[in-house]
């Protein structure tokens, strides 16, 4: 039985988190909200990102989503080509793409949050994201699935950051830093932040009462500077942002680790027919991709009397043997030269 079918059976009633589907990995959960609503004055309007009545849209074809733009975008066809899953985009400013090796599904070219939001109307079936994307916009909906939880690339934290200079000298962890005495009602530790629901629920969770949330959509690490903040939660990954910016990242400051993922939508799993064995097929491809990463193949020429002696020299030293093996070949020349053979070590 597939890896996917066995955990699906497992999947918990009442999980407390994303389920995950390797089994190795313990689930977490948290709850989601994926339609807005906001009311003007005079009309109420109700903002939808994707269908609203998943039933309404029926269809057959399964549907991908992938990064269109962002770091995450080159990186994640690298890793699909890696796996003989070459995406095949007639041009680069058309959305919909297909995976020769994969027959009946679309690949839908979409931004991050997009991807995460219409796995959740149940317009993408499967997607490939940062973690940090599906918990700040999954917000822990049953209905995301994290398949593979390590891809391996877009490797970042989401942190909370501080200045080096003036009151915030001498502070080195969020504990000391929710005991500052500056923090009232009247004057609330300012955050700046694109992560308004992971930040928030962050702050509280770590006894910090007062504090007041402002967002924008990049360059974060300019607030303090500016005086519009005075911290910020930002993703982190060589750190250099932070530190040209005259930052520090505190103890105890990291909201989450965070990798590109594989997920999937529980209610299409279960539902959408070929979804299963499509899932599986790209599992199981990642998987040994990632398996043989960091593992290589020696090919060698040795001279020895016979296949058998070569062998044993190999294999009476552990460092060269490999993980099994050797496999010996003879070599065949024009005018055979006697004691000489072509060793291949996998
Ligand atoms: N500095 C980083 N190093 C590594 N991965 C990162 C870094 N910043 C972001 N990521 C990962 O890449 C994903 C996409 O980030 P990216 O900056 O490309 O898009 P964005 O911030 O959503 O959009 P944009 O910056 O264009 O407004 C993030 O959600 C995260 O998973
Ligand atoms: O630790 P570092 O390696 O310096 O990377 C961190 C920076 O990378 C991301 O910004 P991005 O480049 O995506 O620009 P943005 O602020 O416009 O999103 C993130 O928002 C940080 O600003
Ligand atoms: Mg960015």
């Amino acid at each position: 039985m597939s890896l996917v079918q066995t955990s699906l059976q497992k999947l918990p009633a009442t999980a407390s988190g994303f389920t995950q589907f390797i089994p190795s990995h313990p689930s977490t959960r948290i709850s989601v909200k994926f339609t807005v609503s906001c009311c003007s004055m005079s009309s109420p309007v109700t903002v939808v990102n994707g269908n609203v009545d998943v039933k309404a849209k029926e269809r057959s074809e399964i549907r991908l989503g992938l990064p269109s733009k962002g770091r995450m975008a080159s990186d994640t066809l690298d890793l699909l080509k890696d796996c003989q899953l070459s995406v095949r985009q007639l041009n680069p400013r058309q959305y919909v793409a297909d995976i020769p090796q994969l027959s009946n599904v679309e690949v839908w070219f979409q931004r991050p949050k997009d991807i995460v939001k219409k796995l959740v109307s149940g317009d993408l079936d499967l997607g490939i994201v940062g973690l940090d994307t599906v918990s700040e916009y999954g917000q822990g909906n049953e209905d995301l699935i994290l398949v593979h939880d390590e891809l391996a690339y877009g490797d970042c934290r989401l942190s909370l950051a501080i200045p080096k200079y003036g009151i915030f000298e001498k502070i080195n962890s969020v504990k000391e830093l929710a005991e500052m005495p500056q923090w009232t009602a009247e004057k609330p530790l300012r955050v700046a932040t694109g992560f308004t629901y992971l930040g928030p629920k962050f702050l509280k969770e770590n006894g910090l009462q007062h504090v007041e949330f402002s967002t924008a959509d990049g360059a974060l690490e300019a607030a303090p500077a500016m005086g519009i903040a005075d911290a910020i939660i930002d993703l982190v990954s060589s750190g250099t942002t932070l530190k040209e910016n005259n930052l520090k990242e505190i103890e105890g400051g990291v909201l989450l680790e965070s990798q590109a993922v594989l997920v999937a939508s529980k209610k299409s799993l279960l539902k959408r027919k070929g979804l299963l064995d499509i899932t599986n097929e790209v599992l199981e491809r990642f998987e040994a991709h990632l398996r043989a990463l960091g593992q290589f193949t020696v090919v060698a020429n040795m001279r020895g009397s016979s296949a058998e002696e070569v062998a044993e020299r190999i294999l009476s030293q552990p460092s060269l043997s490999g993980l099994q093996g050797p496999t010996i070949s003879p070599v065949f020349r024009k005018s055979d030269e006697e004691g000489k053979k072509l060793i291949t070590m996998p």
